[in-house]
């Protein structure tokens, strides 16, 4: 065991408050792979920031870091505006959970928990031992309390190590995909608890995930990684609704957004099978599934439609986009080539002239594969990209 904590006062429930973390320009370079690019990132008092990101982003090691098991190459990090660099993990003030809990495989729950009050807190046997039992509570597993770890099912264990992680009280918490390996239903039911039992406790928490919707339903904030660079830290909302970067609009969203690469030229993206007005500078331009109407192609008297057009008689975003005086729409024809059932909607893969882009409709709208289909979205859905994938807004 590594060398005593300070002891710091356990507060009692509801009297933490968590500190700020403050990323400032943090890399870590393993030889020649950097793992992280100047990273900055603030997390404010109490806040939980979801880290998102696909596998080798760079998540685990910006935990690490927070954590002190790991150094950055440059940067600093600060909590409450302290530097933590040099400093061991026990000297942080910080509880971590892991996806592979590390609890004692001899000792009872309420053991493992003690003993994380003993060492950590240095609180005497009998008060690590209230404390523990009132976290098992806290957790609604006091019946688990003389189990060992084998005599619990997964689920079990990893409420018992989260509240292991919670019982000390630190001002922050780190969770490394903490549910991963559970079954979806668990998951939900896991993430909806430790977010209730975090903002109770008012800790500052970084939770780190590869899953979405995870990050989506648990971050006050989500961070998204990528390549070792934060492209984007944003609410669910903000992240979802205006990525940054073509990373960002790529990576959030089931299905994300289609994403066409073209030329730009005179005020207009082109490439096989659109041709957009788009701002200067343009690269790309992507539109989210639920933002296309689909119809039957037979449904309208149009044929092989690639294009953007005007509506008659409303007023054009684009102006002259396609005839004065209308606002453009893009349209594209093509043909389902599969529709699959998700709950209350269907995503409809349909194949056109400028490839296969997945679109997300009523699950009352029912479609063979083969349909000849039209896709309509107005250009107000657009989201246009610059070479180095920033996006680029409409002047
Ligand atoms: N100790 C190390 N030595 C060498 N390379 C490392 C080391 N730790 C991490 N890396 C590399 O740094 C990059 C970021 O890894 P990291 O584990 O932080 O990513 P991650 O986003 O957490 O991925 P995952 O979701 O798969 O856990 C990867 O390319 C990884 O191979």
């Amino acid at each position: 065991m590594s060398a005593p904590a300070p002891a710091r006062p356990v507060p009692p429930l509801g009297m933490v408050t968590g500190v700020p973390i403050e990323f400032d320009r943090i890399s870590r370079s393993f030889g020649s792979v950097h793992a992280l690019h100047e990273v900055s990132l603030t997390v404010a008092p109490g806040e939980i920031v979801a880290l998102l990101g696909p596998s080798g982003s760079g998540k685990s090691t910006l935990l690490r870091i927070c954590a002190g098991l790991d150094e950055p190459t440059t940067g600093d990090l600060r909590f409450d505006g302290t530097s933590q660099l040099g400093l061991p993990p026990h000297r942080r003030d910080v509880s971590m959970v892991f996806q592979h809990f590390a609890l004692y495989p001899h000792k009872s729950a309420l053991d493992n928990l003690t003993l994380a009050l003993r060492h950590g807190r240095g609180l005497s046997r009998s008060a690590a031992v209230a404390r523990a039992r009132e976290t098992l509570a806290m957790l609604g597993i006091a019946d688990l309390a003389g189990r060992r770890p084998a005599q619990m099912s997964g689920g079990q264990r990893q409420r018992v190590a989260i509240g292991r992680a919670l019982a000390t009280r630190a001002r922050v918490i780190l969770l490394d995909e903490p549910m991963s390996g559970l079954d979806a239903q668990l998951r939900v039911e896991l993430r909806v608890e430790i977010v209730g039992l975090l903002r109770s406790l008012g800790t500052t928490a970084l939770f780190v995930t590869h899953d979405q919707a995870e990050a989506m339903a648990v971050g006050d904030r989500v961070a998204v990684l990528g390549e070792g660079r934060l492209q984007q830290i944003g609410t669910p909302d903000e992240i979802y609704d205006r990525p940054a970067t073509r990373f960002v609009a790529a990576f959030v969203g089931s299905p994300p957004m289609n994403v066409w690469d073209g030329h730009w030229h005179g005020g207009r993206l082109r490439a096989d099978g659109f041709d957009v007005p788009a701002p200067a500078g343009a690269a790309a331009f992507g539109v989210r599934p639920e933002h296309f109407t689909l119809d039957a192609l037979d449904a309208l008297d149009v044929v092989d439609i690639v294009d953007v057009v005007d509506v008659p008689g409303q007023p054009g975003r684009f102006g002259g986009a396609g005839g004065a005086g209308g606002s453009a729409e893009l349209r594209l024809s093509g043909e389902v080539v599969v529709s699959e059932r998700l709950g209350a909607e269907r995503t409809v893969h349909v194949r056109t002239g400028a490839g296969v882009l997945a679109v997300r409709v009523n699950a009352a709208l029912v479609l063979t594969p083969g349909a000849p289909v039209v896709l309509r979205a107005p250009t107000s859905a657009l989201t246009f990209f610059a070479p180095s994938g920033d996006r680029l807004d409409h002047s």
